[in-house]
């Protein structure tokens, strides 16, 4: 379910979501982030530097615990890093986040089961105080855009976890933010619906032209969904390679079989080797 401080999130006053600047989307410039634990600093995040821009599809990929969760965090304002430059839409993550710059997508889709689908996907429109009538037509939109028409009355628990990770996709579409930062969405799937989930979502993302930030574990997933792939090293997380994909954007899951699919895959591969330890 969404923590207090993400319902917070929708809280913030903030006007509706800004049109972003010609410049990147999300720009980090020597970004540093320590947290200070009871056992001494963890140091997550080191000289990270990444120009994103807007319309781009970016997937992070790393070992775990390199440091992609917190870099998506820091981009929506959830951490704060300790030293760098870190603008969204040309203002802080803060100012970001008050204006509605993104909508976030976690791992688990952190739906309420007490809500219908469509509840569920009106709870940030309802926090922001949009009105009935607006937030029956936004729902309505964004349920049929990940393809769950019909489905608006059911309970969480009705649907499949693939549907359910839809519907959490729904919600963070339903206030038409131009950011989608999604963390591992699709991580606890089978492959089967990962990859009709991975289909349907570069649709999407073709159809709304949002500029997506994408945590993932898995090199196929990077290569078949991203314009830009960002590999990290392991903690304190570095950028090690940023790959700028070859591939045409419209991919069909067969594009995965070609030789230029499966030298990205090779270059990752080979970037996450090089930055890893296995000694
Ligand atoms: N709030 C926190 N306080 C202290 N340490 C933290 C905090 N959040 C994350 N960390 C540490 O920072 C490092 C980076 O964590 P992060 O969750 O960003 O990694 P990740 O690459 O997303 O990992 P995974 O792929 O396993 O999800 C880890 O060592 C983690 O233990």
């Amino acid at each position: 379910m969404l923590s207090a401080e993400e319902i917070d999130g929708f809280r913030d006053e903030g006007a509706s979501p800004v049109t972003p600047p010609d410049g990147p989307v999300i720009d980090a410039r020597g970004l540093e982030l320590v947290f200070q634990t009871n056992d001494g600093p963890v140091h997550a995040l080191n000289d990270v530097n990444l120009q994103i821009s807007k319309g781009d599809f970016v997937s992070f990929i790393g070992p775990s615990g390199c440091g992609k969760t917190t870099l998506l965090r820091a981009i929506a304002a959830l951490e704060t890093p300790t030293d760098g430059q870190l603008m969204v839409n040309g203002m802080t993550p803060d100012a970001a986040r008050r204006s509605r710059a993104y909508g976030y997508v976690f791992q688990a889709a952190g739906l309420y089961p007490w809500r219908t689908i469509a509840a569920n996907v009106k709870l940030p429109l309802e926090i922001m105080g949009f009105d009935k009538a607006e937030q029956e037509r936004r729902a309505a939109d964004v349920l049929r855009l990940v393809d769950l028409e019909g489905f608006e009355r059911k309970y969480p628990w009705q649907l499949s976890g693939g549907m359910q990770q839809r519907a959490s996709i729904a919600r963070a579409l339903a206030f038409d933010a131009d950011i989608l930062l999604m963390d591992e969405p699709f991580g606890a799937l089978d492959e089967i619906v990962r990859d009709h989930l991975n289909e349907q979502l570069l649709k999407l993302w073709e159809r709304t032209e949002k500029t997506i930030a994408f945590v993932t574990h898995s090199i196929p997933e990077a290569v078949y969904l991203s314009t830009r792939i960002v590999v990290m090293s392991p903690r304190p997380g570095r950028i090690t390679d940023v790959i700028d994909s070859p591939l045409p954007r419209e991919r069909p899951l067969d594009i995965r079989d070609t030789p230029e699919f499966l030298a990205v895959a090779h270059r990752v591969r080979e970037g996450l080797r090089a930055g890893h330890a296995y000694d």
